[in-house]
């Protein structure tokens, strides 16, 4: 088990604020560790409906919830998720069916809970020793001196007392702009995607992340707000990159 401290960095906000562009770059110019909560909620979402599970049904919670305990997740790079350590489905789980199958999963209790265990034990550097006999939970097999860990629940629940707190919002227009080109740009414009249409799906997800009882999506009392709206992507990186430098001279 590891000993030496990390740096976390929780980097929490709506869909589409700009949290893994910045998370990752943050990582890559640190040599720091990244995990994206929100590609093992859309793992689980995966599995579930290829099992032919509705995440949105009730009555398969508890079914859901050992699926998600039974899972393995593997961050063989920053850009790719691998299932029980053969599948990468990296491309797959950015599907408009697994966003809108998210839900479910996400307001499930055991699933989170599940999540939550391997999620603390990736951001306290315990890789893969932390999960015996299930090997395959690491980041690029590496010890590292930080970590930066993007969602919904990270600064309020997985790591309140992480490091440094970031939320960052942006303007929903901007926002869909900005999924909408990403779209375009890797040729996954779907039939009838129109920024509008793009912008409603994320403020229903919005709404859906902010309202469920299980750690919805809220700002920690302690986190930097940071609005992403007008700024470049390397002015966002730069300004969180000062907060890190700044805390840590005075960590360790
Ligand atoms: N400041 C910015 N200016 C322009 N595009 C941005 C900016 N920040 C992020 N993006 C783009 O917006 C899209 C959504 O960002 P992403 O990091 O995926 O958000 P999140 O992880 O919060 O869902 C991506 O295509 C990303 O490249
Ligand atoms: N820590 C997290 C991360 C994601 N989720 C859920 C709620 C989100 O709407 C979905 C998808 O998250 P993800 O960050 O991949 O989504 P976007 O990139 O913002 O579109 O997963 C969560 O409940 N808790």
């Amino acid at each position: 088990m590891s000993t030496a401290r990390i740096f976390r960095v929780a980097i929490d906000g709506p869909a589409a604020s700009g949290k893994s562009t910045t998370a990752k770059l943050l990582a890559e110019k640190l040599s720091f560790g990244y995990i994206d909560s929100g590609a093992m909620y859309r793992a689980i979402t995966l599995k579930c409906l290829r099992l032919g599970i509705s995440p949105s049904d009730s009555s398969k919670a508890t079914e859901i919830g050992k699926i998600a305990q039974a899972t393995t997740i593997t961050f063989p790079n920053m850009s790719s998720v691998v299932v029980d350590k053969t599948e990468d489905v990296s491309s797959e789980i950015r599907s408009s069916t697994i966003t809108s199958n998210i839900g479910g999963v996400a307001s499930n209790k055991s699933v989170r809970e599940a999540l939550a265990e391997m999620q603390r034990a990736l951001a306290r550097g315990d890789y893969p020793e932390t999960f015996e006999g299930r090997e395959g939970i690491n980041h690029n097999g590496k010890q590292v001196k930080g970590m930066v860990m993007d969602g919904r629940d990270i600064g309020t629940v997985i790591l309140p007392d992480a490091e440094l707190k970031v939320f960052l919002i942006a303007d929903a227009q901007v926002r869909a702009q900005r999924r909408y080109d990403e779209m375009v740009q890797r040729n996954k414009l779907e039939e009838g995607e129109t920024v509008d249409k793009i912008k409603k799906e994320l403020e229903q997800r919005d709404h859906e992340d902010t309202t469920r009882a299980v750690s919805p999506l809220k700002k920690a009392d302690d986190a930097v707000e940071l609005d992403t709206s007008n700024l470049t992507i390397p002015q966002q990186v730069e300004a969180i990159e000062e907060l890190i430098r700044n805390r840590m001279d005075k960590f360790q």
